[in-house]
């Protein structure tokens, strides 16, 4: 088995340059098959999710390759196949975010159900919601959806959301079916996140008319056709965020470069409140935590603008070394602490109760075995090795290789002892 060894104790100094976003790429991938002919594009982070996204447009009869270092060229000469394997659906929940464009672009898509997963439930009503709302026939048989329309998609107003808020995912559904509909469609209540701006600058330009991302109302004036552009993906501020908070508990000073530091929300002004340095300039942001005593603070993870739940394991292991009682509430997902249990395994003193976590700083960490259980919990097992006493290994990486790009090489490059290693 393939273990990641982290000794801890190193203070990270440097700079990284973030790669490009995870999250942005997926949902950009998946609309190329809106777009005739070819994409390009730059800036896309080398992780298992994207060729397994790869290996599902390839499915659908897009050709798609790497034609040098993080830049994908996708050729979208005609969809020939509307049905996803269940085996590839199953690696990786995003692939669900096929169903919108593969439906308004050939009529027809047949996506088997992702299922739920560690973080929580993760249900898809809202997605079929909007696909309903623009007219498509949708059913599910065997454990898959399938929605169909007889023509163009119909474009629509619709409300959508859920108890936990906005929907990243189901907006970004509603938004490339709607580009494609004939009409006008309206998206009240959309999600705001950086990745669905990524994702309408894309569409716009290969010609959507789409008008009032970033805001909860969306409107989108259905277009003909979309023509497949060069486009670059912006940097990744969840695995920025993973990186700062690393620099933080390990008393060090980290710069994370091509990544806009406004799209971090709320994690910079927490960080201050723990008593670290910030600075932002451009598209770089630099956390110095030298010599610092890090204070508790609160946190609750919402929607965006609100603190990312991306965020929230690598946040509240840093809170763990705090000096105090700090609560962190997840209002995202439901079941968005089991990593917690791996910490406290390290010795952090952590108590759940309900949506709520109550971190009871400890002195320090001390080194463990421990299994990351998805991946942003593999991300936050790396940040509590880096700053326990003595040598952590960390299994899962399958987890830690979806979304984060060469982290073995960012993180020495930054001074820590971190290595992968068979066991
Ligand atoms: C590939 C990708 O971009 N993943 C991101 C995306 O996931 P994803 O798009 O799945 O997240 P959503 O914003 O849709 O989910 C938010 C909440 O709404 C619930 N829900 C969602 C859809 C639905 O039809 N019904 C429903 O009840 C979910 O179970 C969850 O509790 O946004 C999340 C929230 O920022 C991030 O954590 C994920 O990293
Ligand atoms: C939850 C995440 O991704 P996904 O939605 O692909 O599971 C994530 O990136 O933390």
């Amino acid at each position: 088995m393939e273990l990641l060894r982290v000794k801890g104790g190193q203070p990270l100094h440097g700079e990284i340059q973030a790669s490009g976003s995870k999250n942005s790429v997926l949902a950009i991938m998946c609309a190329v098959l809106l777009c005739d002919g070819e994409t390009i594009l730059e800036n896309v982070p080398e992780l298992s999710d994207v060729n397994t996204l790869m290996q599902i447009l390839e499915e659908t009869g897009l050709k798609c390759e790497w034609i040098a270092k993080n830049t994908v060229r996708i050729q979208n000469d005609g969809i020939t196949n509307s049905e996803v394997s269940e085996e590839l659906v199953r690696k990786m929940r995003a692939s669900f975010s096929v169903l919108g464009p593969l439906l308004a672009k050939s009529g027809k898509s047949v996506i088997p159900l992702p299922g739920g997963c560690v973080i929580g439930a993760r249900p898809v009503d809202q997605h079929l919601k909007a696909m309903r709302a623009l007219g498509a026939h949708v059913t599910m048989t065997d454990g898959a959806v399938s929605a169909e329309i007889n023509g163009r998609l119909k474009g629509a107003a619709m409300f959508l959301g859920t108890r936990y808020g906005a929907t990243v995912g189901a907006t970004n559904a509603a938004i490339s079916a709607g580009a494609l509909a004939s009409g006008t469609t309206i998206i009240y209540n959309a999600a705001r996140e950086p990745e669905i701006v990524d994702l309408v600058m894309f569409l716009n330009k290969a010609g959507a008319r789409i008008r009032g991302v970033g805001t909860d109302i969306i409107t989108i004036e259905g277009v003909e056709s979309l023509k497949g552009v060069r486009y670059s993906v912006m940097g990744d501020r969840i695995e920025s965020g993973t990186y700062l908070c690393a620099g933080v508990i390990t008393r060090g000073k980290v710069t994370v470069s091509n990544i806009a530091p406004q799209t971090l929300a709320g994690l910079p002004s927490l960080l201050f409140d723990m008593g670290c340095g910030i600075t932002m300039e451009g598209d770089s942001i630099t956390v110095d935590a030298s010599n610092r005593e890090l204070r508790p603070t609160n946190v609750i993870t919402f929607a965006y603008p609100g603190f990312a739940t991306d965020l929230q394991p690598a946040m509240l292991t840093l809170l763990t070394v705090a000096n105090g009682i700090s609560y962190v509430k997840e209002t995202v997902f439901d079941a968005r602490f089991g990593f917690t249990q791996e910490l406290t395994r390290m010795g952090a003193d952590i108590k759940i109760s309900g949506d709520t976590a109550i971190v009871n700083g400890v002195d320090a960490l001390t080194g463990a075995r421990v299994v990351a259980s998805d991946l942003r919990a593999a991300g936050a097992l790396i940040v509590a090795g880096l700053a326990a006493k003595g040598s952590t290994n960390i299994e899962g990486l399958q987890y830690l290789d979806r979304g984060y790009e060469n982290p073995v090489e960012k993180f020495k490059s930054l001074g820590a002892h971190i290595e992968r290693v068979q066991s």
